[in-house]
């Protein structure tokens, strides 16, 4: 019989993990799988339990819970050469790698879509040596989203990294950034810079429309440093997808940078904490394999 691990955080998202596990388990085991449950109690533990399912050579890992869940599983998982077949069950307030790959963001629809068994090679990204799934950022804005209560990320769910951010952005920080990637060098004052592997960035499908979720490539995105008030311009440039074409706006597509700054920045991963600069990003392409929507 065919062996899979359900890493679920219990506290994720209103707290219905419990009761969302179990339909889960029993999906899975409708689809063929002996499924071993392990329920998260704290940092680190859905890392460490999709570690083990790769060394036992598990065939299928799926993950319940919010991002950072996710986040974690696939930082388990990412650095394996065993890399079991991946499913997520969205439970956060975010949810962007579900947002890009299409995953429905109601819990009961995702664990539906396992069924379907249809599967995608996705890229995932490295920052240095851990992985991410969604975004780097770096700059005022992204370290804004550390300090978020998490009631109201609850609350506003995506709308609370935005508003932190433009709070915080009314002392104009701007920071001494220099990009390099193969032979294109960017070096300049900036605000922000943004490296997304996928579309959905704070719960926004439209940051990098262009990106897929298999494409291999890092989509940069440099906002250079402007008075706030064309800043706040920019802004809806995010709803509408056109961030990248702004003048003040460097766009980049490649595989691979290095970032660094003479300031100390520190740089928001996934909506958490990460490395200080100098970081290097990179894409690994294609790298695990994905339970998603049938494509209508
Ligand atoms: N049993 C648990 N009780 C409390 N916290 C937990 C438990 N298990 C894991 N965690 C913590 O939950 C965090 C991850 O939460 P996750 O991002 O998955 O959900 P969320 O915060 O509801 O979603 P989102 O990030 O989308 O808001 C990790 O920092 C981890 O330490």
């Amino acid at each position: 019989m065919k062996q899979a691990m359900l890493i679920v955080n219990p506290s994720s998202g209103k707290e219905k993990g419990t009761e969302y596990a179990e339909h889960a388990l029993k999906t899975m085991n409708k689809m063929g799988y002996e499924t071993e449950i392990r329920e998260t109690k704290g940092e680190g533990d859905a890392m460490e339990f999709a570690r083990e399912a790769c060394e036992s050579k598990l065939d299928f890992i799926a993950a319940m819970g919010g991002d950072g869940t996710i986040n974690e599983a696939i930082n388990g998982i990412a650095e394996q050469e065993h890399r079991p077949l991946f499913g997520l069950i969205p439970l956060g307030t975010v949810n962007d790698f579900a947002r890009a790959l299409n995953i429905p963001l109601d819990p009961e629809e995702a664990i539906s879509i396992l069924e379907q068994q249809n599967t995608r090679k996705t890229d995932v990204g490295k920052i240095n040596d851990r992985y991410f799934i969604n975004i780097v950022a770096v700059g005022a804005l992204a370290e804004a989203s550390f300090s978020t209560p998490v009631e109201q990320k609850t609350k506003l769910g995506p709308l609370a990294y935005i508003i932190e951010g433009v709070k915080k952005m009314k002392e104009k920080q701007p920071f001494e950034l220099r990009v390099q990637s193969d032979n294109v060098v960017w070096e300049g004052e900036a605000l922000l810079m943004l490296v997304a592997l996928t579309n959905s960035v704070g719960g926004f499908e439209t940051i990098a429309p262009e990106a897929e979720v298999n494409d291999g490539m890092l989509h940069v995105m440099i906002i250079k440093d402007i008075a706030m008030p064309q800043f706040l311009l920019l802004l809806p440039k995010i709803i509408t997808g056109e961030l990248g074409n702004s003048e003040h706006v460097e766009y980049l597509k490649v595989p691979v940078i290095e970032a660094s700054s003479t300031y100390e920045m520190i740089a928001n991963v996934d909506g958490d904490e990460g490395d200080k600069l100098p970081i290097k990003v990179e894409n690994l392409k294609r790298h695990i394999e994905i339970l998603v929507p049938k494509e209508e």
